[in-house]
């Protein structure tokens, strides 16, 4: 039986995961691993028992292993290194999280509280619905993908992989956002983006490339 959960990256986002595993009631223990051991010890309400590069010594058959590390592409080679040693991913969904039975989200996904998914939405692995965001109907959103907190995605929205849409933002119907793009904070997107693009602003226009 699986009850125990090892998070690996003891950041502020590594907690708010910590906090919704815990609000979900499914894991009897809690513990982090992080670079920054044996120096930190504690996360929040939780302990730091030891180095990142040391899970292969944390592999049970009692434990499920999420990477609690908000940047996407810092989450995507960590969690490429956690399925090279065979380790078994949690996907965490918060209580207060609304999503849809119709939907399906992927593996090493974290759906904070607050947040919704509507029906015949995918989330792809790994990836985060944060804090009080949205995302409507018929969504494809990809592997490592981040929604900040409070931001909304209209139905048929699809956003490729390991792109970012920052905090409070709003994509409207059938928008695409390419693969590695990012979307600024409070931006209003009303048209595709093309991948590796930084857009920002109401309507949002290209500031950048996201190399
Ligand atoms: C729980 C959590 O904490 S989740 C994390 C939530 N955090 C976020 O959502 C942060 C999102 N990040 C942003 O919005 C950033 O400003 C970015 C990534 C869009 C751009 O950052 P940078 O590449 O460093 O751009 P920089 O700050 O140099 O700004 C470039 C120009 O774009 C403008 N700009 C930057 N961000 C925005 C924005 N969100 N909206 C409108 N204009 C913006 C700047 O004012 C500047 O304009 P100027 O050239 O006329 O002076």
């Amino acid at each position: 039986m699986i009850n125990k959960l090892i998070i690996i990256g003891a950041s502020g986002h590594g907690k708010v995961a910590a906090d919704c595993a815990q609000a979900s009631r499914r894991f009897s223990d809690i513990h982090f691993l992080d670079q920054a051991y044996p120096q930190q010890k504690h996360n929040a309400h939780w302990e730091v028992v030891g180095h990142a590069d040391d899970v292969a010594n944390y592999i049970a058959s009692d434990t499920l292993f999420f990477v609690g590390i908000g940047n996407n592409a810092i989450r995507a080679r960590v969690s490429a290194e956690l399925h090279a040693l065979h380790c078994s991913f949690a996907t965490l969904i918060h209580p207060s999280a609304q999503v849809s039975k119709y939907s399906e989200v992927g593996v090493g996904s974290l759906i904070c509280a607050n947040a919704t998914v509507n029906i015949a939405s995918k989330i792809g692995q790994g990836s985060i619905i944060n804090t009080a965001s949205s995302v409507d109907h018929d969504c494809e959103i990809g592997d490592f993908v981040h929604i900040a907190p409070g931001s909304h995605l209209a139905g048929n929205v699809t956003v490729d992989e390991q792109s970012f849409i920052g905090i409070g933002s709003a994509i409207i119907q059938g928008c695409i956002v390419g693969r590695h793009s990012v979307v600024g904070a409070g931006s209003t997107v009303l048209s595709n983006i093309a991948p590796h693009t930084v857009v920002a602003g109401s309507p949002a226009k290209k500031i950048n490339n996201n190399n």
